[in-house]
């Protein structure tokens, strides 16, 4: 009897250790889930902040806007574009002898602005205005007029409801340097172990390239970032007049320079164009730039005669880049230091739409020469017929282009057949354009920090897995509770504590 009683009384001590052991668990499960719930979900927040940049450059303006959930503004990847406006007409350098003009020539795709942001962020909208090598042209030929030029835009900018942060002509080192920030915070390779791309950038009248190198030796071609906890450590040249369009005219300026004295410059030959190509230019046309020399001739015209000849436009178009001096170990051109290329790169802006109109964005150095040998073989009548409602002034610029282009990167960075496929003709990371004017607007407005920001306790997935377990563990627990509960007892009975 007594030890019956006894295996009782052990029974009874034995279930209430388990049900408070129980208890115990359920609650701390509770607490642990009700914890991770919170800590989790603490940053769902759908409020959208918005900037505003204009990539005023040498041959047109465009207004880009950026919108991003406020509460993420410090990670990486977040800033997208919401919408691009191309301004009627010419870039602002064109209204050097109108400065006046300038400012309200942004008025269209300024009206568009402010319907894309909604009204009640408009006060709080950062917007700036960066000008480019036309505005640095125009700088080094009439100063005044570029002030002009800045002033206009600048007053017409604050007529505007937004937070006006300024409008002046950025250097082309950071042209270079933001342009790889954008690229690469697109792609999402800041703060990860992943390497980054470096960035080809071809406009009208400047070109750049940037990619991280372990030495520099030359300060001026030297930047330093840490984003995200990385350090990188970048090489970065812009070319000033070796934009496609200043090139041209260098390389039209070089032939006519060639013939004068010789004869007189009624017709000049031009292998870059097409055969059949016969237009009137004024010299005005070719020797307005601070990128060319003068000239002091008695006519005012000469005829611009195609010939269609690639191997020979090529060889002139070499004549651009100054290759012999080079006090440096390695150089690209003209004497400037450059390091080997090495990785990806993303060619963007003129780079893309030239290279993707000649469908060469894709395949090897050799293939891009031999389609575009033929392509510039092609006479003009032609070409006219095959892209009717591509304006002639651009139809007739893509051999020289495109042979720029080539030449460009073979001769002038020393990209080779080799590493020719690393180079990636792009327009858009996702929603957004490739380009210096995201990396601009996240450096002035801080958002890409030194530091990574703070993540989340556990990845989505991660934490939806561990809600589930946890939840599955403590249903087990409740039932196992009951049914120690519930067990019978010795004696028939329910046990009650
Ligand atoms: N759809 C387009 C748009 C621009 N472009 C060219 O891309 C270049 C853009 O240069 P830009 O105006 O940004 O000039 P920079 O100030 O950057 O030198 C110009 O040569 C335009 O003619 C083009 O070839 N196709
Ligand atoms: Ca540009």
């Amino acid at each position: 009897m007594d030890e019956q009683r006894e295996m009782k009384v052990k029974n009874r001590t034995m279930v209430r250790t388990m049900i408070i052991t129980i208890t115990v668990f359920i609650v701390l499960g509770f607490i642990l889930m009700v914890t991770i719930g919170v800590v989790q979900n603490k940053p769902l927040q759908q409020k959208y902040k918005y900037g505003i940049v204009l990539d005023a450059g040498s041959s047109h303006t465009s207004v880009y806007i950026y919108e991003w959930p406020a509460e993420k503004e410090n990670n990486t990847g977040m800033v997208q574009q919401k919408h691009a406006c191309n301004v009627k007409g010419k870039g602002i350098s064109s209204y050097s002898d109108k400065p006046t003009l300038a400012g309200a020539s942004l008025k269209e795709c300024m009206d568009e602005a402010c319907e894309a942001i909604p009204v009640h962020r408009h006060s709080e909208t950062p917007i700036y205005l960066g000008a480019t090598a036309g505005m640095r042209l125009l700088k080094l030929g009439n100063k005044s007029a570029s002030e002009e030029v800045l002033k206009s835009v600048g007053q017409f900018l604050q007529t505007y409801p937004f937070s006006y942060q300024g409008a002046r002509i950025i250097t082309g080192q950071e042209e270079g340097a933001f342009g790889w920030i954008t690229v690469n915070y697109l792609s999402n390779n800041f703060g990860k172990a992943s390497t980054t791309f470096g960035a080809l950038d071809l406009g009208g009248a400047s070109t750049q390239i940037t990619f991280v190198t372990a030495k520099v030796e030359s300060q001026d071609n030297t930047i330093d970032f840490r984003l995200y906890g990385n350090d990188y450590h970048l090489y970065t040249h812009s070319f000033l007049c070796y934009g496609k369009d200043q090139v041209l005219k260098m390389s039209l300026s070089k032939s006519i320079n060639s013939k004068h004295g010789q004869t007189d410059i009624i017709a000049l030959e031009d292998p870059c164009f097409h055969e059949g190509y016969n237009v009137t230019m004024t010299f005005q046309s070719v020797f307005n730039s601070p990128c060319v020399g003068r000239l002091n001739l008695t006519q005012n015209t000469f005829t611009h005669v195609g010939l269609g000849k690639w191997s020979e436009c090529h060889t002139v178009v070499r004549k651009v880049f100054q290759k012999s001096e080079c006090k440096y170990s390695t150089c690209s051109f003209n004497g400037v230091f450059q390091p080997p290329v090495h990785g990806n790169f993303g060619a963007f802006s003129a780079f893309y739409f030239v290279m993707d109109f000649l469908n060469l964005t894709a395949g090897s150095l050799d293939k891009a020469q031999s389609k575009l040998q033929e392509y510039c073989a092609l006479p003009w009548n032609t070409i006219k017929k095959m892209y009717p409602h591509v304006k002639e002034k651009y139809l007739a610029e893509y051999c020289f282009s495109g042979t720029y282009i080539l030449t460009l990167l073979e001769d002038g960075y020393n990209f080779t057949s080799d590493n020719w496929n690393y180079i990636r003709f792009i327009k858009k990371i996702g929603e957004s354009d490739a380009g210096w004017t995201l990396g601009y607007m996240l450096n002035l407005t801080n958002m890409i920090p030194a530091e990574a920001p703070d993540k989340p306790l556990l990845p989505y997935g991660g934490y939806v897995t561990f809600m589930l377990l946890l939840s599955f563990l403590i249903l087990s627990l409740c039932l196992l509770a009951y049914k120690c509960f519930c067990r019978p007892t010795g004696s028939g009975q329910r046990d009650v504590i």
